[in-house]
């Protein structure tokens, strides 16, 4: 029955109906039925002097139209003409004497009281009473009642007690229908409608209560109708069945009347003004107003109009339960259920005002908060002493911007970039977007170079310095360097150094930008499958940053460094997120370097004056990249070279970097030797460099822990530093036996010596099948390829010097290249595969010592190969004493440095004749015989042909 969501906004509502039924009482006297004698002086004495009060009155209105609003329903006009002469009647009743619409607010407030005069006026009622006694069927003559105890049904969402007033919305055509008593007084009854949400007028009887409240109706000249609910009423009889209801009515008195006196009616009332005594101190924000009005009325000794009083004032608006208790037949009985109804709405008040407090306490937190924030703010800006952390940042970026030397076009990027972040809340995620962007964008080196440096004294020195031999490197250096001084600078040149590890191309690379005076960045791209790596990673995903070369800018701090890509041979691909050598590419094209523009930056960056070094270690390098550089080969360093470079820049540099004192230790120059044969086997020197790091480690052991003041390390004792030799010796034959021949081999790890062996398999070959070779050692395609285009060489060839010899015929043959796990591939073993099989089939060892690399085609022809150097270095370190080359190769050879040709016998090879002399000097008479034969029997031929 008790709605539990009445709300604040209601209680507001409630307390204006207050002030308008307050204002209904004070200046409206004519409808007022609350108001005493004396109240209604005042106000006409009020309204009388005072200008000011007739403006009100005429406000006043206006307030009682919204109070209407709660009592009143939009019931229109009914037609209920029952005789052209009453309504003539009701018209000279109502309007008798005003028939000229007042103009002013003055003349109203005249008007009214003109009315009231009209209205009292006994004469006038008396001429009309006569008429309308003519159709006074009961000749009910009451001045209080209805004329033929006949009303107008008026629906009501909320039923008024006796003594309520307020304004109602009646149209012409219900006004004209209603018929005057013969006292001239017109009544309507007001009736609940039952359904609340329903608005219009009701359809069918069922819809209104038996029960419902006589009013008097009246009507100001302006056209306001007003109402004053008088008395209970009950329907006696419908007179008409279709709406609009005209009804017969009787009075609902269901008890004797009760004396107001009564005590237990005096003691209910009195319950009722403590409860909401008590109301209107525990909620007085929501009784304020009403509570000072009901404390005049309830002064009054009326309990009807008390309960009137304290259901509007107190905001009761309970449409059923106010019917129940309109029903209710002892006033008692009804007081009561007041009180219920108040008891009630004070726990439900109670709830309201603990939730209004908490949001109130919540609301004034965060107000306070507030306040003290922005005083914090103001404060802090006042003294200088801090800035708000959003403002810092722009400001910051600001001054950054202002020191910059940005081009225009991208000034205007980061300007607009700062009024953005201005815009931007600091605790969201694009805040921090946006201040990254532009923490990258202002961290760069717009236009900071450092000044071109060409010195070739300067860059000599530095490179000697650096680095032992590498005299051919270094002079290509000094020459590069050189047009750089004459051009003013060395944009556009992309060096590339390709050479086996260890071998000093970071470290050349590093010297020089020492030469030219600029910064030095080094990043890898070995194993880089992602564009983004080099290109930067767009803005929109999370943790992006710019790609490798905005950052060497950044940490570099000039746009002139540089650059150092390692491993661009290892460099992976992957297509669907971009390749990245596509991406290199664009990097380091002169053409288009100039407009780089990096996925995160958006804004092009000049990388053109930045010097990029490559390194690889081998030539797999993308053509399009390998066309725009220019290639340094690096070979490696043969064991005189390494033992220098140990000797006079490892052992210093691992001295220094251990913390060692030269007086601390001493190596001995046999360890330095040992350690270049017997403990690395490489053409660099990084595992040499790692060798002689581990006895400076044991050494400061020993020194820290007072084993030893100075440590001396030589042949004896080195094992105890680096522990066994790994290496005897490159070479597991002192002697090559029959069947065994070196090759030369050329890979990224640099040049070395091989066996190829080969041997007769046990058994002869199963008659008919022809004799085969098997051949291991993890052979690539084209070397396999090889191998057998040199076993019919060599087949061939024992046919032409040693026809007799049937070898080959009846033998199956097994030809291995050890060390079987490393992949092999290439066709230049084609000459040392031939001699392998020769040797065998001739029973003759190949002469020791002996090294040979070359192609052999099927005619015998010996073509050229590649890793000259290489391959000498590596025959050089497995001791061999003469490699035999393909002549067309003698070119490269005679260009090594001496050091590197010194100490070895080179022989040249155009056909494989040459190597078989040179291979097996014993056997060179079979060869001569061979040819002399030949010669012979072509002389032979001659003449017969001659002859004939
Ligand atoms: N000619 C040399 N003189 C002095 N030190 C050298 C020489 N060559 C190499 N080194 C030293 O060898 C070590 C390895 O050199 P570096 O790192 O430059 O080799 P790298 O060719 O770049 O190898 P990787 O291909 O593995 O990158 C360095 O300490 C370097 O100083």
């Amino acid at each position: 029955m008790f709605s539990a969501t009445k709300s604040l906004s209601q209680l507001q509502k409630n307390r204006y109906i207050f002030q308008s039924l307050k204002q209904q009482q004070s200046n409206i006297t004519s409808y007022n039925s609350f108001s005493s004698n004396n109240q209604k002086k005042n106000i006409n004495n009020n309204s009388n002097t005072n200008n000011n009060s007739n403006h009100n009155n005429y406000n006043n209105h206006k307030s009682i139209f919204n109070y209407n609003q709660l009592f009143s329903s939009t019931s229109s006009s009914t037609s209920l003409i029952k005789d052209s002469k009453l309504n003539s009647l009701i018209h000279r009743v109502n309007y008798s004497k005003s028939s000229k619409p007042p103009k002013d607010e003055k003349e109203i407030n005249e008007n009214e009281e003109d009315k009231e005069k009209q209205f009292n006026d006994d004469d006038t009622i008396d001429s009309l009473s006569k008429e309308i006694s003519l159709i006074d069927k009961s000749s009910n003559k009451k001045r209080d009642w209805p004329l033929n105890d006949e009303v107008l049904v008026f629906s009501i969402q909320s039923i008024p007690f006796s003594g309520a007033k307020g304004s109602l919305l009646l149209n012409q055509r219900f006004i004209d229908n209603m018929i005057p008593n013969i006292a001239g007084r017109t009544f309507i009854g007001l009736f609940l409608q039952k359904d609340g949400n329903k608005r219009d007028d009701p359809n069918s009887i069922d819809e209104i209560p038996r029960v419902g409240v006589l009013a008097h109706v009246s009507m100001t000249p302006v056209g306001h109708h007003y109402f004053e609910a008088l008395k209970r009423i009950r329907i006696k009889r419908f007179i008409t069945n279709t709406p609009p209801f005209c009804v017969e009515i009787e009075p609902y008195e269901p008890i004797e009347t009760e004396d107001p006196k009564d005590p237990k009616i005096v003691a209910t009332v009195e319950k009722i003004t403590n409860l909401l005594e008590r109301f209107d101190k525990q909620y007085p924000d929501a009784y304020r107003h009403n509570s000072l009005f009901f404390k005049q009325q309830r002064e009054m000794d009326n309990p009807e109009i008390f309960i009137s009083a304290a259901t509007i004032l107190y905001g009761l608006n309970y449409p059923a339960y106010c019917q129940e208790i309109l029903e209710t037949p002892s006033i008692v009985d009804r007081l009561e259920k007041i009180y219920q109804l108040l008891l009630q709405e004070e726990k439900l008040l109670k709830v309201q005002q603990e939730i209004s407090v908490s949001i109130e306490e919540k609301k004034s937190n965060e107000q306070k908060k507030l306040l003290l924030n922005e005083q914090l703010k103001k404060i802090k800006s006042e003294l200088g002493v801090e800035l708000d952390e959003k403002e810092k940042t722009i400001q910051k970026f600001r001054d950054k911007l202002s020191k910059l030397n940005v081009p225009e076009a991208q000034k205007k990027v980061i300007e607009d970039e700062i009024t953005k972040i201005s815009t931007i809340e600091p605790s969201s995620v694009e805040f921090n977007m946006s201040r990254n962007y532009l923490e990258w964008l202002t961290s760069l080196p717009w236009g900071i170079f450092s000044q071109e440096f060409f010195d070739l004294t300067h860059s000599k020195q530095v490179l000697d310095c650096d680095h032992y031999g590498l005299n051919e490197i270094k002079q290509r250096i000094l020459e590069f360097i050189s047009v750089g001084h004459l051009k003013g600078t060395v944009q556009g040149k992309i060096l590339c150094f390709i050479g086996p590890p260890g071998t000093g191309k970071t470290t050349i690379a590093k010297s020089i930008a020492k030469c030219l005076k600029r910064e030095f960045y080094r990043f890898s791209v070995g194993g880089v499958n992602d564009e983004g790596e080099i290109k930067g990673h767009r803005r929109t995903y999370v943790g992006s940053m710019p790609g490798k070369l905005l950052q060497a800018l950044k940490m570099t701090q000039t746009s002139n460094p540089v650059i150092l890509i390692d491993e661009i041979d290892k460099m992976g691909k992957k297509y669907h997120s971009g390749d990245p050598s596509s991406a290199l590419l664009e990097v380091l094209d002169s053409d288009l370097n100039s407009t780089f523009v990096d996925h995160f930056l958006d804004v092009p960056y000049d990388l053109s004056r930045v010097l990029f070094i490559c390194t690889a270690n081998s030539n797999n390098i993308p053509p399009a990249l390998f066309d725009r550089m220019e290639i340094i080969p690096l070979a490696g360093y043969v064991e005189e070279e390494q033992y220098e470079i140990v000797k006079s820049f490892i052992i210093p540099k691992t001295l220094i970097e251990s913390g060692l004192k030269v007086d601390q230790i001493s190596i001995s120059d046999s360890v330095i030797q040992s350690l270049v044969r017997f403990y690395t086997r490489e053409v660099g020197i990084r595992e040499l460099e790692r060798m002689v790091e581990k006895i400076m480690r044991k050494t400061a052991l020993m020194l820290v822990s007072g084993e030893a003041e100075r440590v001396v390390v030589d042949q004896d004792n080195v094992h105890s530093f680096l522990g066994i030799p790994q290496y005897t010796s490159g070479r597991y034959y002192e002697h090559t036996p029959v069947g065994v021949v070196n090759g030369l081999a050329y890979t990224p790890k640099g040049g070395h010596s091989f066996y190829i062996e080969t041997i007769a398999e046990e058994g002869k070959p199963v008659s008919g099948t022809p004799p085969r070779l098997r051949t291991t050692g993890k052979l690539g395609e084209v070397m396999l390829e090889s191998s057998s285009i040199a076993y019919t060489f060599a087949k061939n060839f024992l046919y032409f010097i040693d026809p007799n010899n049937n070898f080959f015929e009846t033998h199956n043959l097994h030809m291995h290249f050890p060390e079987g796990a490393i992949p092999k591939e290439g066709p230049s073993a084609g000459i040392a595969i031939v001699t392998s099989l020769l040797s065998l089939a001739l029973n003759e060892p190949a002469l020791n010592n002996l090294g040979m690399t070359g192609e052999v085609t099927i005619t015998g022809k010996v073509l050229p190969i590649g890793g000259v150097k290489e391959k000498t270095i590596g025959a050089k370190r497995s001791s061999l004493k003469t490699i035999i080359f393909p002549a067309t190769n003698r070119v490269h050879f005679e260009e090594l440095a001496s050091y590197v040709k010194e100490g070895i016998d080179v022989q040249y090879a155009s056909d494989y004749k040459d190597v078989f002399v040179l291979a097996f000097p014993n056997k060179k008479d079979l060869l001569e015989n061979a040819i002399q034969g030949l010669k012979e029997n072509n002389n032979k031929q001659q003449q017969q042909q001659i002859q004939n």
